[in-house]
């Protein structure tokens, strides 16, 4: 865990809903890379599901750009947003070789269903009506939850296979952890400035992110194509 001197709104939330916050990030998936325990079916399983959520995730983010261009006034948070896209670019690549890394087929793919709903649930944030404080919470709840995840399989003591460290580093990287860190300060000065109704707002769709990345995780251990309710 990080010890940093701040009181944002975004840790106030973590510290509040900690064990929602837990089950996002420090996932038995997650613990399966970090111990070299995992199934490699299921690490197939999330690549693939990724990829297809990861597209959506980029709609989502060229959204909160348009937001932060309207509503911010601030070109600062522009440039963090735009950093974020940037490397959704190369992500997207990325997943395109690691998948035939693994034999994996993306055109074969079909969502599974906590990903559709995870996926329609960023496009009810791409809502104009939703605000652009509201939307940048849930984005930054978003990277951060890989981030600390995937940092997590890189500490001291872990002992994630070498065919999946460089899985762990595109989230867990220092830059990546930066990015993250500004993220967060753009939330929390928005944060701070919100009404009451905005904050509440805000800590429900927080939250909401958490249980769609728990519900993410644990589509890994499914058997692709199997029926899931
Ligand atoms: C389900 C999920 N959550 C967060 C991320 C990280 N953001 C962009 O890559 C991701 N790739 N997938």
């Amino acid at each position: 865990m990080e010890e940093e001197a701040e009181n944002g709104m975004i840790e106030t939330w973590v510290k509040k809903h900690r064990l929602i916050y837990i089950g996002a990030t420090r996932h038995p998936f997650i613990l399966s890379i970090r111990d070299g325990t995992v199934d490699l079916s299921h690490f197939k399983t999330w690549l693939g599901q990724d990829y297809l959520f990861v597209r959506a995730f980029v709609a989502f983010a060229a959204n909160v750009l348009i937001k932060a261009y309207k509503e911010s006034g601030n070109s600062s948070d522009m440039d963090v947003i735009l950093t974020g896209m940037a490397a959704l670019n190369d992500e997207i690549a990325w997943f395109k070789r690691e998948a035939i890394k693994w034999g994996v087929s993306l055109s074969d793919i079909h969502p599974q269903k906590a990903n559709l709903k995870y996926c329609r649930f960023l496009e009810s944030l791409m809502s104009p009506e939703v605000e652009h404080t509201v939307a940048i919470t849930a984005f930054c709840a978003i990277e951060a939850v890989y981030q600390e995840s995937f940092a997590h399989c890189l500490e001291e003591g872990s002992t994630t296979p070498p065919e999946l460290q460089e899985t762990c580093q595109r989230w867990g990287n220092e830059q990546f952890g930066q990015y993250c860190h500004s993220l967060r300060e753009i939330a929390n000065g928005r944060l701070k400035k919100a009404s009451d109704d905005i904050l509440k707002k805000s800590e429900v769709v927080f939250l909401e992110i958490l249980e769609h990345e728990v519900e993410f995780w644990n589509m890994s251990s499914r058997v692709a194509g199997a029926k899931d309710q």
